[in-house]
């Protein structure tokens, strides 16, 4: 029987998609999640198909996807988290090698929790959890050729157990597939679903993907406008003058590093040689550099001429997990960090890690605050895999990562998927940002933003520990695991006041109130609305110097 080598089944945040990604590389082919194929047709993540047309639609929705992926993917293949409650799902997967990934309810409370973003587990997650295995366990164990155990076991474990539970020749080609003696390894793509009008994108994670910009650009575009930072000339020229030997008329706009580019001033700049090259609604902004590059990239993208397609090429870890992807765009102003931008999502996001080879460590250093704000509000993983090698964390060559960029960009996929206007759920992306910001603009923007972002989360942290929220261990892992990266946990006592006055103007106030994103724990962001000046206080006097 041709079709998939193996089809992983178990619940959600099991680690299907990271062992189904770990074990296609292993077994030299290609992987694929009947979800991810879902949203792709419907165009919106799961969360809103649920809300939106109900469950029975959704598993007729998923009935199709495992239906086609069996017939026709010949590599691994992962299944939702709820497939096997369909009849006729199970009988598509008769004689599949399906594999069981199983894990008992602690750790499931551990990895997914309270996560908003995922849509059956919005309240009370232990009983959930046990109510949920006791409805599909056998389902999972009747459809399944054999069960593999992920309690306590790392990604590579869990892949090397399935490969030796199906005897599974490493590299070797799917059955059913004409070898060609070569073996492909594409990037990884997560999937951003269209929402609030916009439409759907991806994010590809690899190597050598400059290749892909043409694609992305498109016949229609005559124009391409190469936006980079000074850091970067060489790069920017080198891509500008590939797009020019393709056809394309490309200029390069080079702006200054880090902060100072996003400015009014660069703005207009910018506006200033799209005008004078003739740029029309058709032509394309490419973005190359860290957050605050593609975050003016982006800002010049959605004012010219009311929105122009932009593609996303992050050089920097925080560009690759956070300022990329989403559509927030922007510049900042005297009076505080990003007060002017846009929504406006880009065309395609393309992390190419091989540019992370030159940058400095510093400024390695500094993506990983959002890496692990990322891990507190959603994916405790990260935070394990960091826990148990900072060193490795700080560096391109570490074991983990790829898996800890590509984790951190599926929890910004997610959130932004389901909330592009940041309506609600995607303030939980804000998580230590409100006194981070203030800290930023009260160093006039010459500090690295994870820096801020660091200081921002021990305060949150606090913050939650003092209203009564969250347990002190959780409180004191922030520390432990910020300050294992050399990330700082301090700032200046003195500057109280000001900061107070700069965090009224964050864009999550209302009115005179000031809201923070706090923890119940981990994965469990909330909202915490007008906390009293003296708990402020007294949460910042646990992180002044
Ligand atoms: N839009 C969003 O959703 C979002 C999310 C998070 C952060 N941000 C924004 O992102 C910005 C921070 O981004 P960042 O940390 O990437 O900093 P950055 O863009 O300032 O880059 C840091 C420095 O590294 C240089 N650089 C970039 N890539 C390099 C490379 N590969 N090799 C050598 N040098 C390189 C840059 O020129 C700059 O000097 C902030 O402005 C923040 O507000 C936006
Ligand atoms: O994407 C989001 O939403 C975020 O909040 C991500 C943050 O990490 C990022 O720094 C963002 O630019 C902050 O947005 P802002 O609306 O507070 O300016």
């Amino acid at each position: 029987m041709s079709g998939p080598l193996v089809v992983l089944v178990g619940p959600m945040g099991v680690g299907k998609s990271t062992v189904g990604e770990l074990l296609a590389a292993r077994l030299g082919t290609t992987y694929r999640d009947t979800d991810a194929d879902i949203v792709a047709e419907a165009g919106k993540p799961i969360a809103e198909i649920f809300y939106d047309e109900g469950e029975e639609h959704f598993r007729a929705l998923e009935r199709r996807a495992v239906a086609a992926a069996v017939a026709g993917h010949p590599g691994v293949l992962s299944l939702g988290g709820g497939a096997v409650l369909d009849g006729t799902t199970r009988e598509l997967l008769a004689g599949r090698p399906v594999v069981y990934l199983s894990m008992d309810v602690d750790e499931a409370v551990r990895r997914v929790g309270l996560n908003t973003a995922r849509p059956l587990l919005a309240v009370n997650p232990r009983r959930q959890w046990r109510e949920l295995m006791d409805a599909r366990r056998h389902l999972y164990e009747e459809v399944a050729r054999t069960v593999v155990a992920t309690d306590e076991h790392t990604p590579e474990e869990v892949a090397q157990a399935i490969i030796d539970a199906l005897e599974l020749p490493e590299g070797a080609a799917a059955p059913g597939v004409e070898s060609t003696g070569m073996t492909q390894q594409g990037p990884t793509r997560i999937q951003v679903a269209g929402s609030a009008g916009s439409d759907p994108y991806e994010v590809l994670v690899g190597h050598r993907l400059l290749g892909e910009l043409p694609q992305l650009i498109g016949d229609r575009a005559r124009r391409v406008a190469v936006l980079h930072p000074e850091a970067l000339a060489e790069t920017g020229e080198a891509v500008r003058q590939d797009l020019a030997d393709q056809g394309y008329e490309a200029i390069a706009i080079q702006l200054p590093n880090a902060e100072e580019a996003k400015t009014a001033e660069v703005a207009a700049y910018c506006w200033k040689a799209l005008g004078q090259t003739g740029f029309t609604r058709t032509d394309v902004v490419v973005g190359i550099g860290g957050g605050a590059t593609t975050d003016i990239a982006g800002f010049v993208a959605a004012t010219w001429l009311r929105g122009v397609r932009w593609i996303a090429v992050p050089t920097t870890v925080l560009g690759m997990v956070d300022a990329a992807i989403g559509g927030k765009t922007g510049i900042n102003t005297a009076e505080g960090k990003n007060l002017v931008g846009a929504f406006h999502p880009p065309a395609g996001v393309l992390c190419d890690l091989a540019a992370l080879e030159s940058l400095p460590v510093h400024d390695y250093v500094s993506g990983l605050a959002e890496v692990i704000k990322s891990g507190f509000i959603a994916d405790p993983v990260i935070l394990d895999l960091i826990e148990a090698d900072p060193e490795g964390a700080r560096t391109l060559a570490g074991p983990h990562t790829a898996e800890l960029i590509e984790r951190s960009i599926r929890v910004k996929a997610e959130v932004v998927s389901s909330d592009l206007k940041e309506a609600g759920l995607r303030e939980i992306l804000n998580y230590g940002h409100t006194l981070g910001h203030a800290i930023e603009k009260n160093e006039r923007y010459k500090w690295r933003h994870g820096a801020a972002v660091s200081i921002g989360m021990v305060f949150a942290a606090e913050l939650g520990r003092l209203a009564g929220r969250l347990d002190d261990a959780t409180a004191d892992r922030h520390r432990t695991v910020l300050e294992s990266v050399g990330l700082p946990l301090t700032y200046r006592g003195d500057q109280w006041p000001r900061l107070l006055e700069n965090m009224k103007i964050d864009k999550k106030s209302r009115g005179d109130l000031l809201r923070f994103i706090v923890l119940d724990g981990v994965g469990k962001p909330t909202v915490l609305e007008g906390p009293d000046p003296a708990v402020l206080l007294a949460a910042y006097g646990e992180v002044s110097a």
